[in-house]
């Protein structure tokens, strides 16, 4: 089996072993650097689909609501010192991935699929870890699943940012729902980040597996046959979904509700699950469905890439909580983080 590709801190991302299993491109595309240059991130990266909203409610509300977020901050008005390089004036995004923290099954080693379990205490703690990491990136809006573990994180992640903006889970399941919890005040929504729950982003359904040990699934089907339902890309578990099927939901949904976002010029946090954001960075990364088998990521650590004319270029996840940390800054992105050094200093 091809060595396994493990997508963690930029800490183990230099790792000798790491970086073996990169291919050349992806090696290219994980230089760590300080400041990229626009040239850099023109030379680099994927062309996906340009897909277009399909015009769904949810769409232009999420469209409407995150522009409202983000149309006057103070943070990121342009400066008269730098107005070439100012962050409204760029067309590009960013883009976080985070696998929920550790969940309470996930400690008991049980298969969990779409079966809406809470963090664990551990996984409570590399959500809030995932949070200083990514505490100077700018977010406008976020999207999670329709399960708790990934909205803990989310929510979670959130209280370490260094802007304080609020985040709010958005209610539009009905037109009740949508009226009784509308925010009457113009300030209070520019100080606020739409947080969309969908199902589509929801883990793997993990059929007859769902509950069962994941060590005594091994020993009763072998450890071959539960790798190959746990990391294939076309074989489904026992009455469960595929990672293809889980796909055809999860990237259908990236592609219509959440790139027009990035499009847009919105920053996006994606907190999700490990196949649903397998499936996602197949796509971004354009891997093969060979080389998804090998594709691992951990709890809590989060993935950074940058969108910019309708390609995906991966960062890495910044290391560390500190400011100290060596984070895949793009111009803007640095830019961003010194106007909120600026403000609390
Ligand atoms: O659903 C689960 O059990 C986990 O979230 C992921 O399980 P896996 O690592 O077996 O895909």
């Amino acid at each position: 089996m091809a060595a396994e590709v493990y997508y963690q801190a930029i800490g183990t991302l230099q790792s000798h072993s790491y970086l073996n299993n990169l291919n050349h491109h992806q090696k290219h595309q994980n230089n760590l650097v300080t400041l990229v240059s626009r040239d850099f991130i023109s030379s680099n990266g994927l062309s996906t689909r340009r897909s277009n909203c399909t015009g769904q409610r949810n769409c232009s509300v999420i469209r409407s609501l995150a522009s409202q977020t983000s149309v006057v901050d103070p943070v990121l008005s342009p400066s008269r010192s730098n107005a070439g390089d100012t962050y409204k004036k760029s067309n590009e995004a960013a883009l976080i991935l985070i696998r929920h923290g550790e969940s309470l099954w996930n400690e008991k080693n049980l298969f969990t699929g779409c079966v809406d379990v809470p963090l664990s205490k551990k996984g409570i703690d590399e959500a809030i870890e995932a949070g200083k990491r990514i505490s100077s990136i700018p977010v406008d809006v976020i999207f999670t699943s329709a399960l708790i573990r990934a909205q803990m994180t989310a929510m979670l992640a959130m209280t370490q940012h260094r802007r304080g903006k609020v985040p709010i889970m958005m209610h539009n399941e009905s037109e009740q729902a949508r009226s009784w919890s509308q925010v009457f005040s113009e300030d209070t929504k520019k100080q606020s980040i739409p947080v969309i729950a969908s199902w589509q982003l929801n883990e793997r359904m993990y059929g007859e597996l769902q509950g069962l040990n994941k060590q005594e699934t091994a020993d009763r089907y072998g450890k071959e046959q539960v790798h190959e339902w746990r990391r294939s890309y076309d074989i489904p578990p026992p009455n469960g979904e595929s990672l293809e099927m889980c796909a055809e939901r999860a990237v259908a949904y990236f592609r219509d509700q959440i790139e027009p976002q990035l499009l847009s010029g919105k920053n996006v946090m994606i907190s999700a699950h490990g196949n649903s954001l397998r499936s996602i960075i197949m796509y971004l990364d354009k891997l093969t469905s060979q080389e998804v088998i090998s594709l691992e990521l951990s709890t809590g650590i989060p993935m950074l890439y940058i969108f910019k004319e309708g390609r995906f270029i991966r960062r890495g996840s910044p290391i560390g909580p500190s400011e100290a940390g060596v984070y895949a800054y793009t111009r803007r992105l640095a830019l961003y983080k010194q106007k909120l050094d600026n403000m609390f200093q």
